[in-house]
């Protein structure tokens, strides 16, 4: 911008001399006092503004004023002015010294009027030249300020220019985050519309469970009703019997169907327990995929809530951002109008510069905090999606496993309906053919060879046959001469089978009792056989517990079981000794009962009942409800029991041991009631005289023993050949095995086998007894189910008689 004064020529110094030492030449010509003078010209307005009045009237005044006198005090005006140079003097002709003296008058006032003008002009002169020193100062002053104006101008648009690059460098990053957050927006919808079909799919597939749930009640219910089936199905098989002789016929289809069952029944048991496990390694797994989930889900939850919290930063960081630009703009266009209006103050310019560089500043740390922001929502975003991608991971896993269990579970739903189906059947052809059989089923078990057996080097005796029809049932004697004896039971357990494995094949005949039959277990064979090792074991070891321990942990957690579903068990146990053909009692108290070193003890008598039940009179009869309390009874009864040494056995039973127990049970629900009996007995050792080398009391033992055993092969085969009498009786034995051998029990044979090659005619005497008895008929066996509860005795030792 050119400056005011630069066109303007400069100032000569003569000029300025002539300005200060008087009034310009010009400026005399114009109020008509040139250098040459003349009133004449004296017709211009005098200068001034204060002027003070002349007293045209007071001519004396004037007219004393005279030459080089003081008239400062004397004002003129215009009118006074022109009045006096316009005056026409009133001459007279011819009075000359009149005529001189008012010319000479008005020459004074003139010289007054002349010499006011005079010093008019000089102060007027004088004013011009500091007037004029001022305007060359304020001129300077002007011109530097403009240059000054000049430069800040261009600071300011410099300034300007970057503001606007900064600002449009923060447009520019604004629209880059604006689009950012609506990416990130856009993202968030979607995962939260992905979380809402998430969560809209757990939800039907809870609905899914819970049907599947329902699924099972209604299984249950159908299992219900196919139970009540069973019952009925149970009684038609009553009516069924009429045609018995038409069914024998079926029986073998019914025993393949039966093989084929057990077959079957074994692979699913496999199958289910396999599955079982599985199923709880995928519970397991599951377990820990939930918790992997909930733990990655709280960690999205809080990113999430971080993420929110950054953004609510982001979002009032922007804002301020937006504010601080809208002041910058502000600022701008007050640069602008600044900059129309150059003349507002420096200061006030100042002002917005320092405002500027104070939001500069703020600006800038504001930047500088949304780039920190931007780091950590950078940062958390990058959390955010990878606790996505592992709740991804882990939901989708969680699926897969959750498809696996529910995959499982109905594989196992199905596995335990065929399994219940399957054990229905066999349980349902097992009693078909023990009703439809009616004999007495033999398991044969051979104990293995004892340090103290003298088989030596000798080949063994006991072999198996490995044929499809005889295998675990079959079992061959080599006599020395080599002549080979077959023979086929129910089952057969070699040396090797365990307590367990025996077990489980006669704990179907157990649970009977708790349904209400009466079941009688009894193990024969020569002594040190394994009789007691395979009744009682030995009750310290629990791999080694015995059949009896077993039965009766099993008739307690069941009943415990069954009393869900309504049913409430009494049992009451009973332990007698038959030694020589007396009977003792083995829970008694009383010493004197028994005939201990030949003292005659208290007489029990056997009797049974119109119901087939048997009744010792005055035996002691204990009220059990735990299982606890039968194996202090047992061992109190092992204490009792009389045992001996002998040359086959180092701990022989000397007597038949007799354990009862009568369980009543009633299901208030259904209103039914069931008595059964349980018979665990393990009979004396049956030995050669000549072998036992006995004496003395000892002989006798063996005499008694070797009677009644003789007396149960006598009923046997009076049973076996259908005679009208079988002579029960004839032994106290055989007397209280009544209503096992000849009524309506289920009763099994344990036939013990020792495999030392010197007991190999025993073995076979044992074996062909056995046979015997399978071979043998015995009444059907029968459900006692009651419609009344019987009144129960309220003492806890009964004693029937
Ligand atoms: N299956 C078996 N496994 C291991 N040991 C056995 C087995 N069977 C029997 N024994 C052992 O054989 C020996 C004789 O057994 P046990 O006393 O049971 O015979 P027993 O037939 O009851 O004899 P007794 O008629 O003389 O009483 C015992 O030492 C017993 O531990």
């Amino acid at each position: 911008m050119a400056s005011r004064n630069q066109n303007r020529p400069p100032r000569s110094p003569s000029s300025k001399k002539e300005v200060v030492e008087g009034i310009p030449l010009d400026k005399r010509r114009r109020i008509g006092m040139g250098r040459t003078g003349g009133a004449t010209n004296v017709e211009r307005k005098p200068f001034g503004t204060v002027n003070r009045k002349l007293d045209v009237t007071a001519t004396s005044d004037v007219g004393s004023c005279a030459e080089g006198s003081d008239c400062g005090n004397v004002e003129f005006t215009k009118e006074e002015v022109d009045a006096l140079v316009n005056e026409r003097l009133k001459m007279k002709k011819f009075d000359h010294k009149g005529n001189l003296e008012l010319v000479s008058e008005l020459n004074a006032r003139l010289k007054v009027c002349i010499k006011w003008f005079q010093k008019r002009d000089e102060s007027h002169v004088e004013e011009e030249g500091k007037l004029q020193i001022a305007l060359d100062a304020s001129e300077k002053k002007c011109t530097e300020t403009e240059a000054e104006m000049k430069n800040k101008e261009e600071t300011f648009s410099a300034t300007i220019s970057e503001l606007r690059q900064d600002n449009a460098c923060l447009q520019e990053r604004l629209a880059k985050e604006e689009s950012e957050k609506l990416d990130a927006i856009a993202c968030h919808r979607k995962e939260n519309e992905a979380r809402i079909t998430l969560e809209a799919l757990q939800a039907s597939l809870t609905k899914d469970l819970e049907k599947a749930q329902q699924d099972i009640l209604a299984a249950n219910q159908r299992a219900a009703s196919v139970d009540d089936m069973y019952k009925r199905l149970q009684e038609y098989n009553l009516s069924l019997q009429q045609y018995n002789s038409k069914l024998h016929a079926e029986l073998e289809v019914a025993r393949e169907s039966l093989k084929r069952v057990e077959k079957e029944k074994s692979t699913i048991v496999e199958n289910h327990s396999t599955l079982r496990g599985r199923y709880s390694s995928l519970q397991d797994q599951l377990n820990l995929a939930r918790t992997a989930q909930d733990e990655a889900l709280n960690q999205k939850d809080t990113l999430a809530n971080e993420v929110k919290c950054l953004r609510v930063e982001l979002q009032q960081v922007r804002e301020d951002r937006d504010r601080q630009v809208a002041q910058v703009q502000a600022l701008t266009s007050d640069v602008v109008k600044y900059k129309e209006s150059s003349g507002e103050s420096c200061a006030k310019l100042e002002y917005h510069m320092e405002k500027t560089k104070s939001l500069e500043e703020t600006c800038s740390s504001q930047r500088e905090q949304i780039c920190l922001l931007e780091h950590q929502l950078a940062a958390a975003n990058e959390k955010l999606k990878m606790s996505d991608l592992s709740s991804i991971e882990t939901r989708t896993e969680f699926e897969k496993q959750k498809r696996t269990v529910r995959e499982l579970q109905e594989r196992l739903a199905e596995t335990e309906n065929q399994l219940v189906e399957g054990e229905k059947l066999r349980k349902k052809l097992h009693n078909t053919i023990l009703e439809l059989k009616g004999n007495i089923r033999v398991f044969c078990r051979v104990r293995p060879v004892l340090p103290d057996d003298g088989a030596g080097s000798e080949p063994p005796v006991i072999s198996y046959p490995t044929s499809t029809e005889a295998l675990g049932r079959g079992i061959d004697v080599i006599q020395s001469a080599g002549q080979k004896y077959p023979f086929t039971f129910d089952k057969v357990f070699n040396h090797d089978a365990s307590q367990q494995e025996v077990f489980v094949e006669i704990s179907q005949l157990v649970q009977s009792a708790l349904d209400g039959y009466k079941v009688c277990i009894f193990a024969y064979g020569q002594t040190g056989s394994g009789k007691t090792y395979t009744m009682m074991g030995r009750p310290e070891a629990s791999e080694q517990k015995g059949l009896i321990p077993r039965s009766l942990e099993q008739i307690f957690q069941t009943s415990q079981s069954l009393m869900a579903q309504g049913w409430k068990y009494k049992m009451q146990a009973s332990m007698l000794e038959i030694y020589n053909e007396t009977i003792r009692d083995l829970l008694s108290t009383n010493k004197s009962s028994s005939t201990e070193n030949g003292a005659p003890g208290k007489q029990y008598t056997i009797k049974h009942d119109a119901n087939g039940n048997t009744h010792v009179t005055d035996l002691t009869i204990v009220d059990v409800c735990r299982i606890e309390e039968i194996s202090s009874l047992l061992r109190q009864a092992a204490q009792s029991r009389s045992v001996g040494k002998t040359q086959m056995n180092e701990q022989s039973s000397r007597s038949h041991f007799v354990f009862t127990l009568r369980i009543s049970g009633v299901n208030e629900g259904t209103e039914q009631q069931v008595q059964g009996v349980l018979n665990l007995i393990d009979l004396a050792g049956s030995e050669r005289l000549s072998r036992s080398g006995a004496t003395g009391d000892r002989l006798k033992e063996t005499q008694a023993i070797n009677r009644s055993l003789s007396c149960l092969s006598d009923v046997i085969f009076s049973l076996a050949k259908k005679e009208d009498h079988v002579p029960f009786r004839n032994s106290k034995l055989t007397y209280l095995l009544q209503p096992c051998l000849g009524g309506d029990s289920k009763t099994l044979m344990f036939v013990n086998i020792s495999p030392d090659p010197s007991s190999v005619g025993e073995s076979l005497c044992s074996l062909r007894f056995a046979a015997r008895v399978n071979a043998c008929e015995i009444g059907i066996p029968r459900r006692q189910m009651l419609a009344q509860i019987p009144a129960r005795p309220a003492d806890s030792r009964l004693s029937y008689g």
